[in-house]
């Protein structure tokens, strides 16, 4: 098993070793006052101790540099939930990806639907959010995924092709993404896909970055999508699924750590 604490975390990655499996990132959203923040860190860092697989959080830009103070030297990674696409200028209201680096993130959630469908980002800007990332020095998490009406016509693998090739950027390695795969429809409504179709989409996630990749097929791999404690343990057994990206569920350190534990982390 290997453990990244933030510190190493950069050099790890440098290095172009393998993150840990399971790999089970929680997406706070905008959820957290600094009390509520430093609850829920603190709740997580007693339960887990010393992880033995991947665990990270994604908290608020506001909460970020104290969460990832909390958690320096536990072993949970800290990321931001976004970033912009310049290292810095006049963009007001914007986070750079070097600010994130610098308030303690080592990694940064990049395409998640919530921006591309919520506020209308485009594969281009994802892309060169990702771009943005690995020049800070950051983990990016690529998230892709179809629409209901998408799925129900029955494009899923298109739409996910075409998601990966418009945003994967020409170069980028195993090391520093991880595709987070999150049907849309399947996003804080309870609802997910079958085992089946979860395993299938990941067998042509995996299939396309092996095409746009030399290292593709050591890209992870997460599932997204309404994954709570009592079905994280059969999603993370499917073939080709290497973690979970969990947003409401990751808001409770018992629920969390369930689903940590429900994937074999220890
Ligand atoms: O980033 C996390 C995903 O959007 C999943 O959210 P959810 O677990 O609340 O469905």
């Amino acid at each position: 098993m290997v453990c990244y604490l933030a510190a190493g975390f950069t050099a790890a990655m440098d290095q172009k070793m393998a993150l840990a499996r399971p790999i089970v990132f929680g997406n706070w959203k905008m959820h957290g006052l600094r009390a509520e923040a430093k609850a829920l860190a603190g709740g997580l860092a007693e339960r887990v101790g010393r992880p033995s697989a991947t665990l990270g959080v994604f908290p608020p830009a506001t909460v970020l540099a104290e969460v990832a103070a909390q958690l320096a030297g536990t072993g949970i990674l800290v990321g931001g939930q976004d970033c912009h696409d310049k290292p810095k200028g006049a963009f007001t209201g914007s986070i750079s990806a070097p600010m994130l680096k610098d308030a303690g993130a080592v990694a940064v959630i990049v395409g998640h639907s919530e921006r591309r469908h919520g506020l209308g980002e485009t594969d281009a800007l994802v892309r060169a959010k990702v771009q943005a990332a690995l020049e800070a020095g950051l983990l990016a998490i690529l998230c892709i995924g179809e629409t209901e009406a998408e799925w129900l016509e029955g494009r899923t693998l298109e739409v996910l092709e075409r998601q990966l090739d418009q945003s994967w950027p020409q170069g980028a390695s195993a090391a520093r993404v991880v595709v987070a795969y999150e049907p849309v429809w399947a996003i804080g409504t309870g609802r997910t896909p079958t085992l089946d179709d979860i395993g299938r989409s990941h067998a042509a996630i995996r299939a396309r970055l092996e095409r746009l990749a030399s290292d593709g097929d050591k890209v992870a791999i997460l599932y997204g999508g309404s994954v709570k404690a009592d079905n994280a343990g059969a999603i993370m057994a499917v073939a080709g699924v290497d973690g979970v990206l969990v947003g409401g569920a990751s808001l409770d350190p018992d629920g969390f750590f369930a689903i940590y534990r429900a994937g074999g982390g220890a």
